[in-house]
């Protein structure tokens, strides 16, 4: 089998020369920060090149810009001597610019394997004898404990960065940009990704090191560039650097270093927090006292147990055992919050800040949280003082107090995740890797704040992957090898070879017992050890489908259900012409249903569709004589050309989805409206006639949208292009950052579903029979309501078109029940209505991703 290292290495040995990167006298500004000024670099091939600076210095800017995610002010960025055309995604894969972007960029609702499809070009995968490339990527980078069919979002953070960085390597890039890719992974993670780097570079490739971790700079890189304000201060030889010099370079002066306490907390202060047989997923049972006062570091090789039990301790996914604070039990999160617990993740970007909020905001919201009553008016002065303060003190690079905390830089962000939440003064800290992608000099400040809360009487307790941090910042080390404690560690005896040794060793013994167990349950069941392994280590395939199968049951059974109460109250309900005219009023609302699905795919919503088949049906009615073909094409074009307006609106010149379909919804009645004051004209009555043939009384048109409901639902479920819609859906940066068009995929969901609303229009025309403008005005509700039936999530991602039929055909049976029971017409509107929470309900099978929000607040207080 031919390994996915040996393959990269070779093309390169065999491809590339040329004179490497260079940025010529790239800026850019955003707003009144220039975040990159006038930068004229060059990174050779050949060698790993350090790119360093503190935080908000512009490196993240400059890998972006490389990579096509944002557009330059002035200056240009060249390759071998050509220009890399700005934005251009098409050109930056053909040049095979890679970057591992610092906050991650796999999506987590998609599994490792289809993330691995979304990354890795068809023709760049290795080729594998029994089609496994997955298998080979993951076994490459050491990941055989990962399923494929886990959802990334379920791994841990470590490992998810692993299988980014392995799936970036199966591209075989030519350049590679590597921003903060080690912070999150322990020393073995780190060895392997520093080797690859250096395996790239000895095959003539141009990597770019950006990181904060100045051992890993100077154990990897040959040259590193320094940049300070947006501005390249430095360009060393990495010989004979020093990790002082680098410092001096970066923050412009000499920096304190940080001393670790002697003075810990006295033995008999008071208990703050203990765990009795703590357990949660991949950790436990745990036992743990921590006095006020006292900082308890918790370490392991990443991935663990570490993560589950610092969120178990704040009261999150505890599956047994106890906490308690200050002598109460926890019952779950909330009452941890009213315990005087904080938790800060390490996951800045959904759980620990409010990104779209400023840094003043996300200040009073943590600080006023718990105190005053929600009426109370805020009062600014202060509020900006101590913003202002907080802010200081952690020295954050920013234009003002008033930024979008989402627009901080990724270490500025970690210090108002911290300093806010310090400035609580709580009883109990938890922080998940307080210094992950922190400056030195700010590391130092957040080492200081936690070690002056430790002093006025909090108990902190941090998890972290730098054994350095651990011997520098915690008075007790408890060391974690598979979710159980394996050392205890404390005073003099917190050193980084002790912690390492702990782990290490722990897990050579646990790796021979389990190796052992596994081989011999393999032997009794004769599987393969591999297989045996990972249902051991509760790793099951998971197949993610674009619908919940528990929506299509519930429809199915209402189907039925009503069809047999409507037969038993009256008989004519179940015949078989009632059920044909069924099926044939469900068919523009299917289509219509259909046309909102691509949009839906993406993330957004389309809230013209009805007034579009509105407005084709009054332009059908201009148009009495013809062949049907003809009125087709011109519908489906006259669709498309409308959706075209909307891709526009929404992905030319970025204006809100909801808000620009809204705007064209007046237009396009408005336009029908002045075409048709009042319903006239008259619809080619050949069409009417097409509607009314049907197979073995199914009608004709239904056969038709099931076929295209099936292609659909083929097409999105087993393509790359299906996969990459859905992809957009869940995350379109992330999307973009793996090198999905995402703009131009959001651009076709519009123009398609404009089309198909066209096909839908001329079944309603054929329908009303006349050009009525507010035909179409029924489907705007229904054209959201009906694919959410069927099982699509609004977030985005998730939908079939099957379920769009059957969604249809419930509603339109609805509809036709009624009268039947003489119910006021307007009942199944409100049946609608009922049927489509439901949907919602059923259909959020991760209705926990859904309140996260609404948790992240609940943490701050209520
Ligand atoms: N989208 C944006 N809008 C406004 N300001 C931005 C945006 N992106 C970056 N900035 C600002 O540009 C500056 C440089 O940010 P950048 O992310 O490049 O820094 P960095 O050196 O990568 O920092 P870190 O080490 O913390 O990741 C910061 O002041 C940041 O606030």
């Amino acid at each position: 089998m031919r390994s996915v290292e040996s393959t990269s290495t070779s093309t390169l040995l065999g491809g590339a020369t040329g004179t490497g990167l260079t940025a010529e006298g790239l800026t850019k500004t955003f707003g009144s920060t220039t975040a990159l000024n006038d930068m004229s670099a060059t990174f050779a091939r050949g060698v790993v090149h350090g790119l360093i600076g503190e935080n908000g210095s512009g490196k993240s800017t400059f890998v972006k810009l490389v990579a096509g995610m944002h557009r330059a002010d002035a200056g240009r960025v060249v390759l071998d001597g050509v220009p890399v055309a700005d934005t251009s995604g098409t050109h930056r894969s053909a040049a095979r610019i890679a970057c591992v972007y610092q906050d991650g960029s796999l999506i987590d609702e998609l599994t490792v394997a289809q993330n691995l499809d979304v990354i890795v070009e068809p023709a760049l995968r290795p080729s594998a004898p029994d089609g496994s490339w997955h298998r080979q990527v993951l076994d490459a980078a050491r990941l055989t404990d990962v399923e494929e069919n886990t959802r990334a979002g379920d791994l841990p953070n470590n490992e998810k960065r692993l299988v980014e960085i392995a799936a970036v390597l199966a591209r075989r890039p030519d350049v590679v940009l590597f921003d903060e890719s080690t912070s999150t992974l322990d020393e073995r993670g780190v060895e392997w990704v520093l080797a690859r780097m250096r395996e790239l570079a000895d095959g003539g490739a141009c990597v770019v090191f950006v990181t904060h971790r100045l051992h890993e700079v100077l154990a990897i890189t040959s040259h590193v560039t320094v940049l300070r304000d947006g501005v390249l201060v430095a360009e060393v030889p990495t010989e004979g650097a020093t990790t002082e010099q680098l410092v001096r370079h970066m923050a412009g002066r000499e920096v304190a270093a940080f001393t670790r306490r002697t003075g810990a907390a006295p033995a008999d202060a008071e208990v703050a927090l203990r765990a009795a047989g703590l357990r949660a997923a991949r950790c436990g049972p745990i036992d743990l006292t921590v006095r006020r006062g006292e900082i308890v570091g918790i370490g392991g090789a990443a991935g663990n147990g570490q993560a589950e039990l610092i969120r178990a301790l704040a009261g999150d996914g505890v599956d047994a055992g106890e906490v308690i604070v200050d002598g109460a039990p926890l019952r779950g999160a909330g009452s941890a919050v009213d315990a005087g617990t904080v938790f800060v993740s390490s996951d800045r970007r959904s759980e620990s800040l409010s990104s779209l909020l400023s840094i003043r905001e996300n200040y009073t919201l943590a600080l006023t949280a718990t105190s005053g009553r929600w009426w109370r008016w805020l009062r600014r002065r202060p509020e900006v003082a101590e913003a202002d303060a907080l802010a200081d003190r952690y020295d954050l690079a920013r234009s003002s107090i008033e930024q979008p905390v989402g627009t901080l830089s990724g270490g500025n962000q970690q210090k108002v995740a911290i300093g806010r939440m310090v400035a609580r003064d709580p009883k109990v800290l938890l922080i998940e890797e307080p210094t992950e992608g922190v400056d030195v000099r700010a590391r130092f400040d957040i080492y200081r704040s936690l070690v002056e809360v430790a002093d006025r009487g909090t108990a902190v307790v941090f998890t972290s992957s730098d054994a350095g941090e651990l011997r520098l910042l915690a008075d007790r080390v408890l060391v974690l090898a598979r979710g159980r404690q394996v050392a205890e560690l404390s005073g003099d005896e917190v050193t980084e070879e002790a912690i390492v040794h702990a782990f290490t060793t722990a897990k050579e013994q646990q790796d021979a017992r389990s190796a052992a167990a596994v081989a011999d349950e393999a032997r009794e069941l004769d599987e393969k050890p591999e297989v045996v392994a990972r249902r051991r280590a509760g790793l099951r395939p998971r197949r993610q489908l674009t619908f919940t199968p528990a929506t299509f049951g519930l429809l199915a059974v209402l189907l039925v259900a009503l069809a047999a109460y409507g037969t038993a109250r009256d008989a004519r309900f179940g015949t078989i012409d009632n059920l044909g005219s069924i099926m044939q009023l469900s068919v523009p609302l299917a289509l219509a249903a259909l046309a909102q699905l691509p949009v839906l795919l993406v993330g957004e919503i389309d809230a013209s569709i009805g007034s579009m088949m509105g407005l084709i049906v009054v332009l059908l009615s201009f148009r009495p004589d013809g062949s049907p073909a003809v009125l087709f094409v011109l519908a489906v074009l006259a669709g498309a050309v409308l959706g075209a307006v909307n891709a526009l609106l929404v992905v030319g010149l970025r204006i809100t989805a909801v808000i620009a379909t809204i705007a064209t919804l007046g237009v396009y009645l408005g336009v029908a409206r002045i075409l048709r004051p009042e319903p006239g004209g008259l619809i080619n009555n050949d069409l009417a006639v097409l509607m009314g043939q049907g197979v073995a009384y199914i009608p004709l048109m239904f056969l038709v949208v099931v076929v295209l409901a099936i292609a659909v639902d083929v097409y999105v479920n087993t393509t790359r292009g299906g996969l990459r819609s859905r992809a957009v859906g869940y995350s379109a940066l992330r999307a973009s950052q793996l090198g999905v068009p995402s703009s131009r995929l959001r651009a076709a969901a519009y123009v398609l579903g404009g089309a198909i609303a066209g096909l839908g229009a001329v079944t309603l025309a054929a329908q009303t029979g006349v050009g009525d403008p507010s035909s179409g005005s029924g489907y705007t509700l229904l054209s959201i309501a009906v694919p959410v039936i069927g099982g699509a999530l609004l977030a985005g991602g998730r939908g079939s078109a099957i379920g769009c039929v059957l969604g249809a055909l419930f509603v339109a049976e609805v509809q036709t029940f009624i009268p039947f029971v003489n119910f006021p017409t307007g009942g199944y509107l409100i049946a609608v209505g009922v049927l489509t929470v439901l949907a919602l309900i059923v259909g959020s099978a991760r209705l926990s991703a859904w309140t996260l929000p609404i948790r992240n607040i609940r943490r701050l207080g209520k």
